[in-house]
């Protein structure tokens, strides 16, 4: 088996890199031709067993290979969840292999959607299974955490850069918790300036949100270093003080469908930056499955609502 020569660079540009264009394009590109609306490929137990299919790696393969057949050339992008299929072991990384792999043969753009965040020396571990081309855990986008600070995920925002692939960095949450910390003052500013006591800081989300801006500054027609932004988050961007439109990047929007956000919240949330918005449905569509024809016109339902909402 040849293996690249111990030390080689993460960062060595192969002939698909440099011919690739940069994320944030190719994802302006599909939202135009298909509409604002990524499917989450999420193979619960529960929907496994509702489409008569073992909660196995095989089942979970068979699952997705379904749903990107049936929503290829449909959506804007797929987002398969990494720990459905961690939750098979080793037989199960490898069904998520298969499905970037039938994706990438499909033409439809993917999120693999692992939330990776670690010290820099690890994160450069994690950037090169999720982001380098000769990896089969690659797919266009990865979700990465800042929690350990934004600076420690320069290892994915390099190679990505490099590859041509994106990063979604999570901002706000769809879940309830997350206000604890995202709403919390941060002890710098974005210069990297450190805070006094008597003058707080910018919230967490503000200075998460103005690290990718910097990244993203110049362009066009979108930065490839794009935010998680929840559709069910209320007023947070203003309560947070966050600048969303100053991203000039992608914002994911999960939380569509299953957990109670539809077109108002979509048309309220995201201020002047909705143009920019790639929402985000799981098992709503899902659940219309396993006839492809069913699963087809539900994504599609949820891509004209989102078109509605985010381009009416
Ligand atoms: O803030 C976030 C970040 C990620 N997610 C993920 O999106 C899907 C949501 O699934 P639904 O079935 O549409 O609820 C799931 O994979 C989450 O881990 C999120 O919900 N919120």
């Amino acid at each position: 088996m040849s293996r690249p020569a111990p030390g080689t660079p993460s960062s060595t540009v192969t002939p698909a890199a440099a011919s690739r264009a940069p994320f944030g394009a190719r994802l302006a590109a599909a939202m135009d031709d298909h509409g604002p609306l990524c499917a989450g490929i999420d193979p619960h137990a529960a929907l496994l067993d509702a489409w008569g299919l073992q909660d196995t790696a095989d089942g979970v393969r068979e699952f997705s290979l379904r749903v990107v057949d049936a929503l290829a050339g449909h959506v804007a992008a797929v987002k398969p969840q990494a720990a459905f299929y961690e939750r098979h072991g080793s037989a199960g990384l490898a069904a998520l292999e298969d499905t970037l792999a039938a994706a990438r043969a499909a033409g439809v753009l993917t999120v693999v959607d692992a939330k990776r965040g670690d010290i820099g020396s690890t994160m450069s571990a994690y950037a090169d299974a999720f982001l380098a081309d000769r990896s089969p855990l690659a797919g266009d986008a990865l979700t990465v955490s800042p929690y350990l600070g934004f600076g420690s995920l320069a290892p994915a925002v390099d190679l990505a850069a490099t590859t041509g692939r994106g990063l979604f960095v999570l901002c706000l949450t769809s879940n309830p918790e997350g206000p604890e910390v995202q709403h919390a003052r941060a002890g710098t500013r974005p210069d990297g300036a450190v805070q006094g006591d008597a003058a707080p800081g910018p919230s967490v989300a503000a200075l998460v949100a103005a690290h990718a801006a910097a990244l993203n500054a110049g362009a066009a027609p979108l930065g490839s270093v794009g935010l998680v932004v929840g559709a069910t988050i209320g007023d947070a961007v203003r309560a947070t003080g966050t600048d969303l439109a100053a991203v000039n990047g992608p914002l994911l929007a999960p939380g569509v469908g299953a957990q109670g956000a539809g077109e108002r919240e979509l048309a309220t949330t995201f201020g002047a930056a909705r143009g920019n918005v790639l929402a985000s449905s799981s098992r709503a569509i899902l659940r219309a499955g396993p006839a492809p024809g069913d699963l087809r016109a539900a994504a599609r339902t949820a891509a004209e609502a989102a078109r509605r909402a985010l381009r009416g």
